[in-house]
């Protein structure tokens, strides 16, 4: 069986074995089931193809099947051919487990297929849109032959004209809503469309392309690197199709002679059509749904439900900031995101608020609501890859930027080349980009979701803000104070400790994603169920020595072991590919202290039997030796050395009795 063009804009899903098709008709979006009719099996010439009971009928909602045929799945593109049987029912199970369904949140008609439900998030659009790609080379080609004094005249662009798919936006997809702007182009919440027929909600972008080659090839190299991607990854952006078309250019156009255009020229465009994240951007929820900034642009709503909860709780305003669940959620996305990207060799070199996209709204519910909806945050996915390139490429060659404040200060070039980070041939005094540039990045957005806002004042200007960068310096103690300051919700110190080791200015002390994102499942999957695992309060977690200070010193981690309900911490050292100088000294300093810990703690067991040999059991210094050995063991490295003193103290008072009274 396989799913072929019929006519302008019609499907078909032919099986020959059963000598049947499937007629998708866009105008009274229906589907239509024909078999040949089989009263004379041998007749294999036979062409005479009898339309047998109109199968599925969806906009009367009628469905007969007379003569199923042999499979209800393409086998070419995976696209469920008998919807009404699998999608109704799962329609059915989500009404009546009272999810509200896409289509009726947008407002589509019933009457439709309900197969973008299933479709857009499923395996089956990757294959469909696979199918489609091929389909549409082969549709162009024909075209082209048909059309060789086409309306676009091989002269005018460089892009042949059989790459263009004319008509197929409008045809295939309707504008639900403008989603953003960005550097490169517009963003727009599509329905994918056969007729009535709605296929699945998708974010379309639709990039300018003009006549310039140069843009075209660093605009496709989004496509490029998603397409990379051999598996689909939880945290990264899935995309789904893309092809070029004519179409309006987005907003004031300027011809190369400086001239203004008001004419609504069509342009080379290329557009991408991409999994539809509904929670939006991270930089804006993070902005406006957790620290209320642009309050004035509030809906009486949002402004009614804040008042609410304020009375909820007894007046007080509520405390704002994310809590330590939901920002090691934020974080742990984002790695293992980047982690995907990093394991192919490709670095994003972008990664900012803005980029990083959730996959369902965030709804702040204040801090006193009730505990799971406090830990919560939407599952984030990494998006925009346009920037992005392989590893040991050179910068020069994309041509691209970063975002300045997300830029690692390694990347800073001193001074103001044409672009922000961008060197010129000349200047042979520049790094390149790197997986541990990114992991600047990363530890730059963990500032922002903590504090609401970047460690620089917004109103620099580029030099000053380049000197900033290459200046700026993590103090944990600082930024506690800050945090306190500000009197944001309280949240685990070892945030702050993370964000330290992902803001160092050296880039070889950096963790990589891998042991961000191990890191952090770890501590989540150790946190005790029904338990608040995390510290919450400030106070208690100062008292933590958390790396040891030769850590400090070399952002070499190493176990943190921290008393009461936390667990371990323990962020690994960077890996070799990141840290490629890694200090041989480092590694045995380090390996003497973990001797050093070890001693502590034998010394300790050693010292307590021999409080036991001197004393009675269950004497006051048995019991003491007890505690302070249970001390030992749970204490940090700075306190043990001192719990182990008392004990030896312990251990001299229980010979004196035994020897001496
Ligand atoms: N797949 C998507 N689902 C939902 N919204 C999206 C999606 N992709 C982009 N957006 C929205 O559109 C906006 C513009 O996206 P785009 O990637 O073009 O630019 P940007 O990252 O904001 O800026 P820049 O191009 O300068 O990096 C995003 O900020 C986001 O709010």
């Amino acid at each position: 069986m396989s799913l072929v063009p019929y006519e302008e804009g019609s499907l078909i899903l032919d099986d020959p074995n059963s000598k049947s098709i499937v007629v998708v008709n866009p105008t009274s979006g229906t589907l239509s089931f024909y078999q040949q009719d089989n009263g004379n099996d041998d007749t294999e010439g036979n062409e005479d193809i009898t339309a047998s009971t109109s199968a599925l009928d969806f906009s009367s909602g009628v469905h007969q099947y007379k003569n199923p045929i042999a499979s209800y799945i393409c086998p070419q593109c995976g696209t469920e051919i008998n919807p009404d049987i699998i999608n109704r029912r799962q329609l059915h199970r989500r009404a009546s487990s009272g999810v509200e369904s896409e289509s009726s949140r947008l407002g589509i008609p019933e009457n439709t297929i309900p197969l973008g439900l299933e479709f857009a998030n499923s395996s089956f659009s990757r294959r469909y849109f696979q199918l489609l790609e091929r389909n549409h080379r082969q549709y162009a080609l024909q075209n082209d032959s048909h059309n060789k004094e086409g309306q676009f005249g091989k002269n005018k662009y460089f892009i042949p004209d059989d790459l263009f798919i004319p008509g197929y936006f409008r045809k295939f997809f309707k504008i639900l809503s403008l989603l953003g702007n960005g550097a490169r182009g517009s963003v727009y919440k599509v329905v994918h469309t056969i007729g009535n027929t709605e296929l699945g909600v998708f974010a379309l972008k639709k990039i300018p392309i003009g006549n310039d080659m140069d843009w075209f090839n660093k605009c496709i190299r989004e496509v490029k690197a998603l397409s990379s991607l051999t598996h689909k990854s939880a945290n990264l952006i899935t995309y789904n199709h893309v092809w070029l078309e004519m179409d309006s250019s987005v907003g004031f156009v300027r011809s190369v002679d400086g001239s203004q255009s008001d004419s609504q020229e069509e342009i080379p465009c290329i557009f991408i059509l991409q999994q539809y994240c509904s929670g939006g951007n991270l930089e804006d929820c993070i902005l406006k749904s957790v620290f209320h900034k642009f309050s004035d642009t509030e809906s009486p709503e949002e402004r009614k439900k804040k008042f609410r909860t304020r009375k909820k709780n007894h007046g007080k305003s509520e405390e704002i900031g994310l809590s330590t669940e939901q920002l090691v959620s934020i974080i742990r996305d984002i790695a293992r995101g980047l982690h995907e990207l990093h394991s192919i060799g490709l670095i994003h070199r972008d990664l900012k608020p803005s980029n990083c996209l959730l996959l369902t709204p965030f709804r702040n519910e204040g801090y006193q609501s009730v505990i799971s909806q406090d830990e919560f945050f939407p599952s984030i996915v990494i998006g925009d890859l346009g920037e992005s390139q392989l590893e040991g490429e050179s910068r020069l060659g994309t041509g691209s930027t970063g975002t300045l404040e997300f830029t690692a200060p390694e990347l800073i070039i001193q001074g103001r080349p044409q672009s922000s980070t961008l060197p010129s041939r000349s200047s042979h005094t520049y790094n390149e980009y790197t997986f541990a540039s990114d992991m600047y990045s990363l530890g730059m957005i963990c500032y922002f979701i903590v504090f609401g806002e970047l460690p620089f004042e917004p109103q620099l200007d580029i030099i000053d803000l380049k000197v900033r960068i290459k200046n700026f310096r993590f103090d944990t103690e600082s930024m506690i104070a800050k945090h306190q300051e500000m009197k944001l919700r309280p949240i685990d110190r070892r945030i702050f400790q993370l964000m330290d080791a992902l803001l160092q200015p050296n880039n070889n002390t950096r963790p990589t994603a891998k042991a961000v994102e191990k890191t952090l499942d770890e501590v989540l999957v150790s946190s005790k169920p029904g338990k608040h695992f995390w510290k919450e309060d400030i106070d208690n977690t100062l008292n933590f020595s958390t790396i040891s200070g030769l850590n400090e010193n070399t952002n070499n981690f190493s176990d943190d072991y921290i008393g009461g309900d936390n667990v371990t911490l323990s962020l690994p050292a960077p890996e070799m590919d990141l840290s490629s100088v890694s200090s041989p000294k480092v590694n045995t300093y380090s390996a003497i202290d973990r001797t050093i810990q070890f001693c502590y703690k034998l010394v300790s067991i050693i010292l307590t039997i021999i409080v036991f040999k001197f004393t009675k059991t269950g004497s006051w210094l048995s019991y003491m030796s007890l505690i302070i050995l249970g001390m030992v063991f749970k204490s940090t490295t700075d306190e043990r050395s001192k719990h182990a003193r008392v004990l030896v103290l312990l251990a001299i008072i229980a010979a004196l009795k035994k020897y001496i009274y």
